[in-house]
């Protein structure tokens, strides 16, 4: 029997689309189903019922919740093509580390930049590029964060890309002076079309968050 794959989702999540790059990355077809995350669907209620956020991956009726366990799921489940994540204990370690790092360091600052204002933004602002410096730093002259291979770091943070243009524009400072190199492995990666298949164009995101601030009452 063929997998039956579902993905709940929402299309400015830069979690979901860690997701969909990865499904993508092994060529594996799947029904994606987009949520209302201001009036949850029962499958969404249902298939997560902790934390009821997207993405939900359903496969063969079984749900597994987080991003990035998803994207682990994914890569031992469908092993074909480029590992996500080396074999060696210690290189997956790491790469779970900076995994880990995105999620409690670096989405945290992107909704003061786009969410608050004048010295919490800055502070925001000001964490935020700090962040994607020592990501940068972690990247250094690698093609990958992985090295050669498109892999799991790379995964886990490439849908923040699409993000870039509006935060830039509501912490005013660009993130190309502060991490060119980062900018140019984002520019590899958008090459690669699992990832550009996944990621919105970044004009969309830039007019979603206006009518997100105003849905969440922030003004
Ligand atoms: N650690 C999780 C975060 C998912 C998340 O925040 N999802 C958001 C949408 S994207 O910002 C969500 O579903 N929010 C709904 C809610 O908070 O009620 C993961 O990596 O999957």
């Amino acid at each position: 029997m063929a997998d039956e794959v579902i993905l709940l989702d929402y299309w400015p999540s830069m979690f979901g689309m860690r997701t969909r790059v990865a499904l993508e990355e092994k060529n594996i077809k799947f029904d994606y189903r987009e949520q209302d995350l201001f009036n949850k669907s029962p499958i969404l209620l249902e298939m997560n019922p902790v934390h009821k956020k997207i993405p939900v991956l359903i496969h063969n009726g079984k749900p597994v919740c987080e991003s990035l366990i998803q994207v682990e799921y994914i890569d031992e489940t469908w092993p074909g093509g480029n590992p996500f994540l080396p074999s060696d204990p210690y290189q997956r370690a790491q790469a779970k580390f900076w995994g880990d790092f995105i999620d409690k360091k670096v989405y945290g600052p992107t909704r003061l930049i786009w969410g608050a204002k004048g010295e919490e933004q800055e502070a925001g602002t000001k964490e935020f590029i700090e962040m994607l410096k020592m990501l940068e730093s972690e990247l250094g002259d690698k093609t990958y964060f992985g090295g050669e291979t498109f892999g799991y770091v790379d995964i886990a943070m490439i849908g923040f890309y699409c993000w870039f243009d509006v935060l830039e524009k509501c912490g005013n400072f660009s993130i190309e002076a502060e991490c060119p190199k980062l900018i140019a492995w984002a520019k590899r990666c958008m090459k690669r079309e699992s990832v550009a298949k996944s990621l919105p164009d970044s004009n969309k995101i830039t007019k979603f968050v206006p009518e997100l601030k105003k849905k969440i009452g922030i003004e």
